[in-house]
């Protein structure tokens, strides 16, 4: 990996090798009401702690009003954007992500989600009249997609067969649950054509939540990485939703999920939007492995910590840093 001086650029980590990787066409895609879908689910979480739901019940609409608004905050003059910035964690942010160093060719829009959708309001720009379409943009995404990971959750426990369907999704239900929104735009770097290289948009690491919906426009960039460590694309699709495993249900299924490792490369060709709902417990909530998915004698791999302990101290790491090893046992 070599690293782009250009003060444009600052320290943005470039990614030479094939410019996206082969698209991998290996990507489970799941309709989650066709017979067998709880077990393709888990199976999938198994694999690749990663999945595409097709068929979702999610009206396009919603998600073309939503990703319309994000393009229009995304083209106001800098300055102005700034006036939702610092994201310290909340607002906007560019090229900086998180408070440790890590950087990438991104800028976003990140928002403390609560269990009502329309509390969300984790910023004062949102609470202005001329932030009203997408204010309601946004409420409405957010209540449809809590059903979607709700239905997502139930079909991992029935897959797991653990009698008590809610047994995850009672998670994300409870009033005290802890969400984050996050609207992320790449935008095109021409240069990047000639260089034949890609450049580091959002470096690898895993999401420290239960799980990540992610939604995005019909512009490629998005990694993951296969149990065997290496990197493959995957294909774009604005009508579906990608499922992202994260490190709390790693836990909660003692290690039989796999939280995914992913990252983001922003091309010379076209601009990326996405928007990604993360999922994750209460505070308060221990994060342990559930009693259903331990076998006979099995022990769990892990120390014990609340949803609060764990993010507390993913807050002191960099992105790429293996967050849960300090909670292995
Ligand atoms: C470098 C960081 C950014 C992050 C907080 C952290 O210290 C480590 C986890 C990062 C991450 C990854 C998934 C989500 O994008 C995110 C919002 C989250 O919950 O954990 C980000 C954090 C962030 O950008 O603030
Ligand atoms: O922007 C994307 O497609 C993914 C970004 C991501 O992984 C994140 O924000 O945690
Ligand atoms: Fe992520």
């Amino acid at each position: 990996m070599v690293v782009l001086t250009n003060p444009t650029l600052e320290q943005i980590p470039l990614v030479r090798s094939p410019k996206h990787g082969a698209y991998f066409g290996g990507i489970p895609a799941i309709d989650l009401s066709a017979p067998g879908a709880a077990e393709a689910v888990v199976k999938a979480c198994e694999d690749f702690g990663f999945f595409k739901v097709v068929d979702h019940g999610v009206p396009m609409e919603l998600m073309r009003r939503l990703e319309a608004e994000a393009v229009k905050f995304f083209a106001m003059p800098q300055a102005d954007k700034e006036k939702s910035g610092p994201a310290n964690p909340f607002g906007y942010g560019s090229k900086r992500i998180g408070p440790n160093g890590d950087i990438g060719w991104v800028e976003y829009l990140l928002f403390a989600v609560t269990s009502d959708p329309l509390s969300h309001t984790s910023m004062a720009f949102l609470e202005e009249p001329s932030a009203s379409s997408l204010r309601s943009a946004l409420s409405d995404y957010l209540r449809a997609l809590k059903k979607l990971a709700v239905q997502v959750l139930e079909l991992m426990a029935e897959g797991l067969k653990i009698e008590a369907r809610d047994a995850f999704s009672k998670l994300v239900m409870d009033e005290q649950s802890d969400g984050i929104f996050r609207l992320n735009h790449y935008p095109k770097f021409p240069l990047l054509e000639r260089l034949n290289c890609s450049l580091t948009g959002f470096g690898e690491h895993t999401d420290p939540q239960i799980i990540s919906i992610l939604r995005s426009n019909n512009s490629t960039g998005l990694q993951i990485a296969l149990k065997d460590g290496s990197w493959v694309s995957v294909p774009s699709d604005q009508a579906s939703f990608y499922i992202n495993v994260g490190d709390s249900l790693q836990v909660l299924t003692n290690g039989r999920f796999r939280s995914v490792k992913h990252r983001v490369l922003a091309n010379g060709i076209k601009s990326r939007v996405s928007m990604i709902y993360f999922l994750g417990a209460a505070a308060a909530e221990k994060i342990a492995p559930l009693a259903e998915v331990m076998g006979e004698g099995e022990q769990s791999k892990y120390k014990e910590f609340t949803w609060g302990e764990y993010k507390k101290a993913a807050y002191t790491t960099r992105l790429s840093d293996n967050r849960l090893g300090q909670f292995e046992k």
